[in-house]
């Protein structure tokens, strides 16, 4: 099998990545992450996993590696909410989640010899209404500050979310299924793995 890199420094995303049960390694990269004038939500998502996953096979100067990069946004009535900049950040995030629905995107991308295969997840999650003591005491525990949209489904933040429509895993910051589909694509289907 060909080296598998992902290049991320989450410790969510490696988590993730183990689950489909392949030997990687991990390479944290510094990207900007500022979203260009007017970019919309899904280009970002996408341009950014392109970004990482492409710095991350020139950095790595493995000519066989297979490099991952990924990129989450909670996009709210179109606006990019990425990882908050303060608490007062987070707060604002979340009074503005409280009681509505919004999206949270993930690009993916693969990147290769002489190729990058982008994809793009889209998740629709509800929020219950939120008590502002709430609010407080979440953003106390500090879960909201590397987290895009100032939450942590996977954390105490799972106590917001009333409904999930689309892939938990992207919410978390890597979609497997899309992710499975493009190891498959570039000759790695996962599953020839699980079985020694
Ligand atoms: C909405 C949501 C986001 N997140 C996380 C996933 C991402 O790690 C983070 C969004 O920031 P990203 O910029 O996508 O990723 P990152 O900076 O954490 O890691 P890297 O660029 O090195 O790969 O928010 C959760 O863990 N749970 C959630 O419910």
């Amino acid at each position: 099998m060909q080296p598998i890199i992902l290049a991320s420094a989450s410790p969510r995303r490696a988590e993730l990545l183990r689950q489909l049960g392949l030997s990687f390694t991990t390479m944290a990269l510094d990207i900007d992450e500022t979203p260009g004038q007017g970019e919309a939500p899904a280009d970002y998502v996408t341009r950014l996993a392109r970004e990482k996953a492409v710095a991350g096979y020139e950095l790595a100067g493995e000519a066989e590696a297979l490099v991952l990069g990924s990129d989450t946004s909670v996009v709210l009535d179109d606006r990019i909410l990425g990882k908050p900049h303060s608490r007062e950040a987070a707060v604002a995030m979340l009074q503005d989640l409280s009681g509505r629905r919004h999206q949270v995107m993930t690009g993916v991308a693969l990147a290769g010899a002489g190729i990058c295969r982008v994809r793009l997840s889209v998740t629709e999650v509800s929020f219950r209404v939120l008590a502002p003591g709430e609010i407080q005491a979440y953003c106390d525990t500090g879960e909201p500050m590397d987290k895009a949209g100032g939450y942590g489904i996977q954390g105490k933040g799972g106590a917001f979310v009333r409904q999930i429509q689309g892939s938990y895993s992207a919410v978390v910051g890597l979609p497997l299924d899309i992710t499975a589909e493009l190891l498959a694509d570039a000759g790695v289907p996962v599953w020839k793995y699980w079985i020694s």
